[in-house]
């Protein structure tokens, strides 16, 4: 099994962008884990929130492939605690053959599509983060998870 985070719009900020890369190469150490981005949409002030919704909706629906499980990453979803999301994630990497998705959404979220084609849905915090911030959040929260499965001493509980 595979992760891969799956982005709208490169990590524009390079200490996010950096961070990013540390912690999913530590997890990598443990579960192939990658960042897949994808392009940002020209032309956003011609649309509205929910056209830009709707089209970034779309590239993420393309980006997802057939054996693929996406869960998105979203304020309203399951809310864990460290060891238990990494308890979530040991189930999910028994049971999932290709690749485990996390998708994070666009500035104004997801489009009903995403919301219907994904398996699952996961919140890091009941507070919104920027969708630029939420990468970093998660990235470190995968690799503490994969350190807690694999007994390292990163966590403390
Ligand atoms: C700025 S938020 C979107 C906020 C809000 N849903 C909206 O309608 O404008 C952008 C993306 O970051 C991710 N995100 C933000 N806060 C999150 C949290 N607490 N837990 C998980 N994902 C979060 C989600 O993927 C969300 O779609």
């Amino acid at each position: 099994m595979k992760i891969t985070l799956l982005v709208v719009g490169r990590t524009a900020d390079r200490l996010y962008a950096e961070g990013i890369r540390d912690y999913l190469e530590r997890a990598g150490h443990y579960v192939p884990c990658e960042m897949e981005v994808i392009p940002e949409l020209k032309n956003t002030k011609s649309l509205s929130r929910e056209q830009q919704k709707e089209k970034e909706g779309e590239l993420i629906l393309k980006a997802i492939q057939p054996g693929d499980c996406a869960v998105l990453l979203d304020e309203h979803g399951k809310e864990f605690r460290s060891v238990e999301f990494a308890a979530w994630m040991e189930k999910k990497m028994h049971a999932v053959n290709r690749r485990l998705v996390f998708v994070v959404g666009g500035p104004y979220g997801f489009s009903p599509a995403v919301y219907q084609a994904a398996q699952d849905k996961i919140s890091l915090s009941k507070m919104t983060f920027s969708h630029q911030m939420v990468r970093l959040v998660f990235a470190e929260q995968l690799y503490r998870a994969m350190n807690i499965l694999n007994n390292g001493p990163y966590h403390h509980e």
